[in-house]
């Protein structure tokens, strides 16, 4: 029988805790394409912060202002008065770090392998392993489904600790308000109907959120706790650990760190979805974790997509003679499946649909 057991990944969190130097799996290789200094550099000015309240109550110009240069420059900002209450933020968070605390046995219970071998998209787990000379992340994490709330798929939701089925419900509720405000303000940046964007996002569009666990790492220096990628849904709601930092974003060509963000800010990023969307006028960051060898980390993500059914393709409003559609239109689930093959062999699947 053919033995493909180097199919089935670590989970790094044990790993840690067992070996002094990270498996040759995980180690970056001389020839890494986007370089192998991890350090990166002090960003040159501080994240852009956007009041949400501001911008959602009066479209104030100051905030509208600060809105297209975050998204002409970085590609992400950080977004305050949001109305995610801290109390909230505070139990989703606790309740993450009590669940990667869970003896290993319980965390299995919500395994991304089926049978202990069949990947699926949603559970506990890394990112499947397609090839012996893939490169491995630093990192486990929790990946869930949570809109549309009918296809909830509860088996892989935690029920300890007690509260995080509570917490990541109603943060789920939060986040999307958060993210319909921001798409609102993107559709007046781009003179559509204020509705347009948000429109885009059926009943059947889909949200999941993934919890991120880095583990300390003996060797952050050779080791990332994500590969550089671009999030492939539209926008991406980010809660950040508020005291390990570890985000860092690229801009031309430098690997620019992200700070801890403070008040209780969110993060929110465009992601590949929202360039084809907006015909190429917002993008996303190439964006990347490194570890840190004495502390653990935790994010949680929340990718906001599509209806799988439906196509993904430039908004019919922004287009007309002088701006034709710059990207070819294609079906969600193509997309993503296509995304990730891509991504795998390091490839940006948007160039490959430009027209
Ligand atoms: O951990 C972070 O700060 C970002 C995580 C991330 O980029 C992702 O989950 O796609
Ligand atoms: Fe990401």
């Amino acid at each position: 029988m053919v033995d493909d057991s180097w199919r089935l990944p670590n989970l790094v969190q044990q790993l840690a805790t067992n070996v002094h130097v990270p498996p040759s799996q995980y180690l970056l290789r001389e020839d890494e394409p986007l370089g192998r200094d991890l350090v990166g550099t002090e960003m040159p000015e501080p994240i852009p912060t956007i009041d949400l309240g501001l911008l959602s109550a009066s479209n104030d110009a100051g905030e509208t202002g600060k809105l297209r240069s975050a998204l002409q420059t970085w590609g992400f900002f950080q977004v305050s008065n949001h109305g995610m209450e801290s109390s909230l933020i505070d139990s989703m968070m606790t309740a993450s770090r009590d669940f990667f605390r869970l003896p290993p046995e319980e965390k299995r219970k919500y395994s991304n392998l089926l049978d202990g071998k069949h990947f699926q998209v949603e559970g506990y787990g890394n990112d499947q392993v397609k090839t012996h000379d893939q490169r491995l992340d630093w990192s486990d994490r929790l990946h869930l489904k949570v809109e549309p709330e009918d296809q909830r798929n509860l088996a892989h939701w935690p029920i300890h600790p007690k509260s995080f089925r509570d917490d990541l419900h109603e943060f789920t509720l939060k986040s999307k308000r958060i993210k319909d405000d921001i798409l609102r303000a993107m559709a007046t940046l781009l003179e559509l109907h204020e509705e347009c964007l948000v429109n885009q996002f059926s009943d059947k569009a889909l949200t999941y959120a993934r919890f991120n666990y880095y583990p300390p790492c003996p060797r952050p220096d050779l080791v990332l706790g994500i590969k550089p990628h671009c999030d492939v849904f539209a926008l991406t709601v980010v809660l950040m650990d508020k005291d390990v930092a570890g985000l860092q974003v690229l801009r031309d060509g430098t690997w620019y760190r992200v700070p801890t963000v403070s008040n209780y800010n969110l993060l929110i990023n465009v992601g590949v979805a929202m360039e084809v969307m907006t015909n190429g006028v917002f993008r996303g960051p190439v964006h990347r974790v490194v570890t840190n060898s004495e502390k653990e980390r935790i994010s949680l993500a929340v990718f906001y997509g599509f209806d799988p059914e439906e196509e993904i393709g430039p908004v019919a409003d922004l287009l007309n003679e002088e701006q034709p559609a710059r990207y070819k239109v294609m079906k969600t689930k193509d997309f993503l499946a296509a995304h990730y093959e891509h991504l795998s062999r390091g490839e940006r699947l948007v160039d490959s649909l430009k027209i």
